[in-house]
């Protein structure tokens, strides 16, 4: 039924002469102002143009190969991305030049709305029809709330919290975060039947099982890496902003989840382990940072059940209640009218 799994990611740059030309795929047509875009060129530049992304998206691979090869499963794993090489366009052509006819899209966001649903399968769309021939292309489902990576996120919190010295530990600040969207974006997500904000419900359901995991009566949950205009709204407040809040309440420290995230990308490793631990620094105030599921070996067990569900009907386990959509083929929608792009400033309407 199927014959091969491709891993869909976002992509980031390899050295630094990639910098400006994936952030330009990456920023095209939506608005995003220039000054912040050299900004992130310096934050690209400070890791020596070399995002993490794409390594840890292979070893990921590997880990589901692993997997794979020890549960009989004959699937080859292929690896794409919307914003860098290697560019979907390109895999989904080698696929077909292999003789794979139908496969299944993984994707590495868990989210449902625009950019961590409704993209991907613009992206699925977009390199079918550039490919002559190309197979047919499955998106699996959203997993914000599997099993499987709530237990990762918890161990990771715990681990993180084990971190800090024992003084610290007690008043620790539990801090979820996710990458913000414009509210506008937010709010047409999911089915328009549904009510929208798909993405900001399920990212508040995924914190609050993370939490009830770690038996944390009390957290927060705010947002990062925030860019377009100003003045146009995004989910708020920003994690940065919130320290100060947490400083000026008397926490200690913060134990900060980056639930938004499946790996230490550079969203990770600069917005949180750069600035937020710099500002909390300036604040007195212990940080702790919990890792992202995509190193654990459950993440690749719960990629295989995903694949299981669609190959041997498995039954989906999951842990929240807000809807879950994500299924579609060829880059058709998960219902009508679903993630309805946003009206960007400075977007091209053609
Ligand atoms: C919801 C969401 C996720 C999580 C879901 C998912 O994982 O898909 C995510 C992931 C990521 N975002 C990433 C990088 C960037 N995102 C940008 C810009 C934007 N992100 C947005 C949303 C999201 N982004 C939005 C609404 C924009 C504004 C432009 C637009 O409306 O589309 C920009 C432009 C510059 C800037 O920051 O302004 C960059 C460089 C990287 C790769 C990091 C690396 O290279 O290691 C990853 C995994
Ligand atoms: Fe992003």
């Amino acid at each position: 039924m199927y014959d091969a799994l491709l891993l869909l990611s976002f992509g980031g740059p390899e050295q630094p002469a990639d910098v400006r030309p994936f952030l330009e795929n990456v920023t095209r047509g939506r608005g995003v102002p220039p000054e912040r875009l050299d900004e992130v060129v310096e934050h690209y530049l400070h890791f020596g143009g070399v995002s993490p992304i794409n390594r840890l998206n292979r070893d990921i691979i590997a880990a589901i190969e692993a997997e794979f090869a020890s549960a009989g499963t004959d699937l080859p794993v292929y690896f794409g991305n919307r914003n860098w090489h290697p560019m979907i366009e390109d895999t989904v052509a080698r696929m077909r030049d292999d003789g794979v006819r139908s496969a299944l899209v993984f994707p590495t966001s868990a989210w449902g709305g625009y950019s961590g649903c409704r993209q991907y399968h613009e992206d699925v769309a977009r390199a079918r029809e550039a490919v002559e021939g190309a197979p047919e292309l499955t998106k699996l489902r959203q997993y914000y709330d599997h099993p499987l990576m709530i237990a990762a996120f918890a161990d990771a919190v715990t681990a993180a919290r084990d971190e800090l010295s024992e003084s610290q530990r007690d008043g620790a600040r539990l801090v979820f975060t996710a990458h913000s969207v414009p509210i506008a974006a937010d709010s047409t997500g999911g089915p328009r039947a549904d009510g929208g904000r798909l993405y900001s419900r399920q990212v508040a359901e995924a914190a609050r099982l993370v939490a009830a995991a770690v038996g944390a009566a009390e957290y927060d949950l705010v947002w990062q890496s925030r860019s377009g205009p100003p003045q146009v709204p995004w989910l708020d407040p920003d994690i940065c902003d919130h320290l100060d809040t947490v400083a000026a309440a008397g926490a200690p420290a913060v134990v900060v989840c980056p639930i938004g995230f499946v790996s230490d990308h550079l969203e990770v490793i600069w917005d949180l382990d750069t600035e937020a631990r710099d500002r909390a620094a300036d604040l007195g105030l212990g940080f702790a940072r919990a890792g992202t599921p995509g190193t654990d070996p459950r993440f690749a067990a719960m990629i295989a059940e995903l694949v299981a569900e669609r190959i041997d009907g498995v039954p989906a386990r999951r842990l929240g209640s807000e809807p879950l959509y994500g299924v579609g083929t060829n880059g058709a929608l998960c219902a009508v009218e679903c993630c309805v792009p946003p009206v960007r400033p400075g977007r091209p309407t053609a």
